[in-house]
């Protein structure tokens, strides 16, 4: 932690850290952030009144407290993670910890390794988007990456349990706000970067450099494990110190996979020169499948032990999970990007050999990126035989303007293929009834989560009971 000045006793013991004022609790640690809607040093009086004997910041105030202890640093976000794992007496030194990094793919990786080490006989924690879990035990997740505190707090929990193993998900968010300071991981693992978040980062170079500093930061001792085929795989790991490893299954890579054939029954892939079947669908999970398998190498596990448990893992909830009944196939998956989205259709288009019609229920969430919208809209349009656009979590936003942004920049050809309804329950319904035997629905954008968020409160909305309870209806017919 680079300190620039400090004020005060510097022996003082703290009971706790906090970057949030309204938390402080009495003889509490509060470090001052600078975020994205204010700065935390606007709340520093505010915390020494809740309690706190010690400020950690960027600026001095002007006015400080005789019997308050101020320090100031380079970086407020660094010094948060660094002193909250100092706090929680650094458990990532003490466990394997390996961060997933990419634009999709990150929670199904990790969710996979999740279960794959716990097949191998581990105790196992996992840090990701759905949910957060030690061992079997689940607790709820509020981010893809948690906030400094949270994280070491939860890695202590981890290893307390017996966790020798832990997977997380790195995202981009949380690793230009060095949520993960202070944490030492012994890999890292990249998936692809396509188009997401540029609301946040800026311009897609930002993003990309973004994902990058999770490698460049990682010590000579770790692995950096890059998807070979993804056109930025090389630029992730350049300026690592740690040891390269590539996947990849179109360029030569040191761990290697070959779609042998790609079914709504599974994958079958000649992986590592074996011939496997998988219970995962589309070829993007081949990928997903190749990187879970070069980390339980590089985490010195034994190849044909791996792939036999490997061969018997489902994938996570709400990533390609399929509803069939009435003779139609319904797929709830979390796409909600323009590549996943493409992924996903392109996956339905090969399973299905041309033959039965597809019907794409999609939405894109407000207060998020917005320049995705049209790029989502249209190959919903163009690899669809209609699509149904609608709403996905709206947050602040007026759903029907999100509708008319997505609609923005369709030909007319693509327009007649495209039905607006606001309403996401209505228009699953639309989709379902309008389908017929053979055909199949993709419901895209929601798919593990359990509401519909729409100015500050979160609805209850569950895209798989919804098509569940629709398609029990049809049964009454
Ligand atoms: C855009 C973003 O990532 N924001 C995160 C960020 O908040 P912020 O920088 O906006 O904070 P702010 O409101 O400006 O406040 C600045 C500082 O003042 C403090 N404050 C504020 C008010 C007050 O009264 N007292 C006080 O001390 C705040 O606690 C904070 O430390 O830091 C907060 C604390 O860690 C996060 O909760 C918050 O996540 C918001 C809620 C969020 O929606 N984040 C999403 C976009 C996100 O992080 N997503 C990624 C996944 C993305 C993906 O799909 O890849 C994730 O990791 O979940
Ligand atoms: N390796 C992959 N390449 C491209 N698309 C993928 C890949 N894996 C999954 N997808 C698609 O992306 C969607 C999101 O997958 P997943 O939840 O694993 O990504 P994520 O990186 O964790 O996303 P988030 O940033 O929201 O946490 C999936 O539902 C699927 O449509
Ligand atoms: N972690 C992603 C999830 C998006 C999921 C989609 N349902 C939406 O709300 O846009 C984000 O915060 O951008
Ligand atoms: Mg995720």
């Amino acid at each position: 932690m680079a300190l620039r000045a400090t004020q005060g006793d510097m022996e003082l013991g703290v009971t706790g850290i906090y970057f949030d004022s309204r938390q402080v609790r009495q003889d509490g640690l509060f470090v001052a952030v600078p975020g994205t809607q204010v700065d935390g040093h606007a709340f520093i009086p505010k915390a020494i009144d809740q309690g706190a004997r010690v400020i950690v910041c960027e600026v001095l105030p002007e006015e400080t407290r005789v019997h308050v202890t101020y320090v100031q640093v380079a970086s407020a976000a660094v010094a948060l993670g660094e002193m909250a794992a100092n706090f929680y007496g650094n458990p990532s030194e003490k466990l394997k910890l390996v961060g997933i990094t990419g634009t999709n793919g990150k929670t199904s990786t990790a969710t996979l390794l999740h279960r794959l080490f716990i097949a191998l006989g581990y105790q196992v924690g996992l840090i990701s988007t759905v949910e957060n879990k030690i061992n079997e035990e689940v607790l709820p997740a509020t981010h893809t990456t948690p906030d400094a505190v949270q994280l070491q707090a939860l890695l202590q929990r981890m290893l307390q349990a017996g966790c020798t193993h832990v997977f997380m998900e790195a995202s981009s968010h949380a690793i230009v706000q060095e949520r993960m300071a202070g944490t030492r991981v012994t890999g890292a693992v990249f998936t692809n970067i396509s188009h997401d978040h540029l609301d946040y980062h800026g311009d897609f170079n930002s993003y990309i450099k973004a994902k990058k500093k999770l490698f460049d930061g990682l010590p000579k001792t770790a692995f950096a494990l890059t998807n070979a085929d993804d056109k930025r795989g090389a630029v992730m790991v350049q300026n690592t110190a740690a040891q390269i490893h590539t996947y990849g299954i179109k360029t030569d890579a040191d761990f290697k996979a070959k779609v042998l054939s790609n079914t709504l029954e599974g994958l079958e892939l000649s992986i590592q020169q074996h011939a496997v079947w998988f219970g995962l669908i589309g070829r993007f999970n081949a990928y997903n499948l190749l990187a879970v398998l070069a980390t339980a190498l590089l985490l010195g596990e034994e190849e044909e032990e791996v792939l036999l448990q490997l061969s018997r893992l489902k994938s996570a909830t709400g990533r390609f999970e399929t509803v069939q009944a009435h003779g139609l196939t319904v797929v709830i998956d979390y796409a909600h990007t323009p590549d996943a989205l493409e992924n996903v259709l392109a996956t339905l288009e090969e399973i299905n050999d041309g033959r039965a019609h597809i019907y794409t229920v999609v939405g894109c969430g407000g207060n998020r990126d917005k320049t995705k919208r049209p790029l989502m809209a249209k190959i919903a349009a163009a690899k669809s035989t209609k699509a149904y656009f609608t709403s996905d979590n709206p947050r602040d936003e007026d759903p029907e303007q999100i509708l008319a942004d997505m609609q923005e920049g369709l030909s007319p050809v693509e327009l007649r293929k495209v039905l607006s309804i606001a309403d996401r329950r209505s228009a699953i319904k639309a989709a379902i009834l309008g389908a017929e035997e053979g055909d199949m629905i993709l419901v895209a954008g929601k798919g593990h989560e359990t509401y519909q968020e729409i100015k500050g409160v979160k609805h209850p909305f569950d895209d798989k009971e919804e098509v569940k309870k629709i398609l029990a209806l049809l049964n009454q017919k």
